[in-house]
Order: structure tokens, then sequence, then C-alpha cells
């Protein structure tokens, strides 16, 4: 099966600075992929050089099976919708309809004319004159016409209020199956990346720290609370993620693929935040298993 995006030991530098470094991800087609991290992560980087705007400066990237932006098929295979949601704020929303139907060959003007419809923006409007969330709704709306085989949104609902947010990920979540479109998206709100993704990768650092299936995610992970533990001494197949201890107790957060039979733990679900907090939090030497810290 082609890959939506394959990258291997992929990097990128500004400057003295990487923004990106040693990047290795498989993702199959047909997932609605969330791209979550803190401030200056990487992830626009990441979503840049997916859809060939910034060249690698290390190792390579695939989109599609193809070069990223590398011929005129491959740019009309990817949708992008950059960070906030950009629109020309002179241009009415008739007009970006003809500029879209002008700058893309598969452009879908009777899709583009119909949500247009549904989400009741007039065409006459100037986009500068819209609503944030009608904005978004707009770009959202040139960048499906495109009829994309990906598409790739920058932080779409950062600015938008909670209904406005709900609305435009509804809309999305409906085009991806309509279209049989592959998604990813980046985003701060777990609570989003919750109700619509089912493949995760959490960068932080410049570095992925996790990526996969989010129900194979949630399933390998598991919250351990029993007598306090120092994490080094548990079996080499649990690999702590996150560990938090008091005077007695200790709570980790482990990645195994084993069931755990030790009785003295009790084995607990963890939630998607759970999961991203603790990847957020996690040491940057991965190769050091996490000393015995007392928070109290
Ligand atoms: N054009 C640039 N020139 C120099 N440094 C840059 C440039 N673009 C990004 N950076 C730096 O690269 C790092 C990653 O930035 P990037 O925008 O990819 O992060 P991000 O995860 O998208 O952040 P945010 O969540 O704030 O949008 C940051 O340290 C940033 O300052």
């Amino acid at each position: 099966m082609t890959a939506v995006l394959r990258a291997e030991g992929l990097g990128k530098r500004y400057g003295k600075h990487w923004a990106l470094t040693d990047c290795t991800l498989d993702i199959p087609t047909g997932h609605v992929v969330g791209l979550v991290g803190p401030n200056g992560a990487g992830k626009t980087t990441l979503l840049n050089l997916a859809c060939g705007q910034l060249p690698p400066t290390a190792g390579g990237i695939t989109v599609l099976g193809g070069r990223p932006g590398g011929s005129p098929a491959q740019l009309a295979k990817v949708g992008y919708v950059a960070q906030d949601t950009p629109t020309y704020a002179g241009l009415s929303v008739a007009e970006h309809l003809k500029l879209g139907a002008r700058l893309n060959p598969g452009w879908d003007d009777a899709l583009a004319r119909h949500r247009i419809e549904r989400l009741g923006l007039r065409p006459s409007s100037r986009a500068g004159k819209l609503s944030g969330g009608q904005r978004a709704q707009l770009a959202l709306t040139l960048g499906l016409a495109k009829r994309p085989e990906l598409l790739i949104l920058d932080e779409p609902v950062a600015a938008l209020d909670p209904l406005a947010r709900r609305e435009f990920l509804q809309g999305l979540m409906e085009a991806a199956v309509e279209q049989q479109l592959s998604v990813v998206l980046s985003s701060h709100l777990v609570s989003d990346l919750e109700r619509v993704c089912d493949y995760l990768i959490v960068l932080v650092d410049s570095k992925v720290q996790v990526a996969g299936e989010l129900e194979k995610l949630l399933a390998t992970h598991h919250r351990l609370t029993g007598p306090r533990r120092d994490p080094a001494r548990l079996p080499a197949d649990q690999h702590v993620i996150s560990a938090s201890h008091t005077d007695r107790q200790s709570t980790l957060l482990v990645r195994t693929q084993a069931p755990i039979h030790d009785p003295a733990w009790t084995v607990g679900q963890i939630s998607l935040e759970d999961l991203v907090l603790a990847y957020m939090s996690k040491p940057a030497d991965t190769h050091r298993r996490p000393t015995l810290e007392v928070q109290r």
C-alpha cells in the first residue's frame, strides 16, 4: 500500500538551528492524522516539507509516493491549508472560488459552490469582512474543492470558538469520508484531535516522540500505580514514558506490548490527553531510564 507520508532521517535546519531532526515516519493512506507538540516543536516545518514548500536539509520525504512539490501532478494531489487560514481580505468569496478554479486543474466547482451555499456564505462578501470561523471554512472549501488525495492543515481551528471549531471539524470529517481523503492536521487542542483523529504523531524538541494508530497506542500504554519503586528496575520490555512518586507510591506511564502480571501494580487505562502529556514531558535523553525522584 502507498504510504501517504514516508520520511527517513528527515531533518530541516534554519541557519544553525535544527527545527526537525532524524524524523522517520511511515503513515498509511486513509487516516486522519493528528500532529501535536508544543510551540516551536517543528510541526509547521514538517508540514511545509510535506507539501514541498521547504526542501529538506537531511534525509528524505515522499508523499503519496512522490517528491513533495516535484511535479504539477504531485502538487495537484496535495491540498494545504496553512496556519491562520490564509485568504485574501480584498477578494470576495466568489473571487476566491474563481482563483481556485484557475490555479487547480482538478477543481470541483460544484463541490465548492454547494459547500459555500450550505455554510450560508454570501458569494459577494469580501473575505476580510468574514468572521474567523467563516474564513476558516472558506479556506477549507478551497482545500477540498482542489480534490486532493491528501489534505494538510496547520492549526486550522486555533482561532475559533468551540462551536465554530466543532462545525469546522465536522465538515472536515464528512469530507474526509465522502472524498476518501487522507488528512494530516496539527493542533494544540487534544480534545479536538480526540474527536477526529485515528492516527497520532507527537513531536517535541524537533523529534518525533511517538507515532502510530491511536487505538494501538492506547492499547499498549498503561498507567501503573503501586508501592514506590525505582522505574529502572522494571522488566526490560516496559518502557517508562513518565513517572511520578510520593514517599510511598509510584505512578508510571509505561509502554509495553506484553500484559502486565505484577500483582503489586494497579493497571489503569489512559486517555489521549494522558498519552500526549506524558510524551510532551518525557526527558529528552530517551536512552536513560528516569531516576527515582520524589514529587511532594
Ligand atoms: N524561517 C525560519 N527561520 C528560522 N527559524 C525558524 C523558521 N521557521 C521556524 N523556525 C524555528 O524552527 C523551530 C520549529 O518551528 P515550527 O514553526 O516548525 O514549530 P511549530 O511546532 O509549528 O510551532 P507552533 O506550534 O508555535 O506553530 C522553532 O524553533 C522556530 O523558531
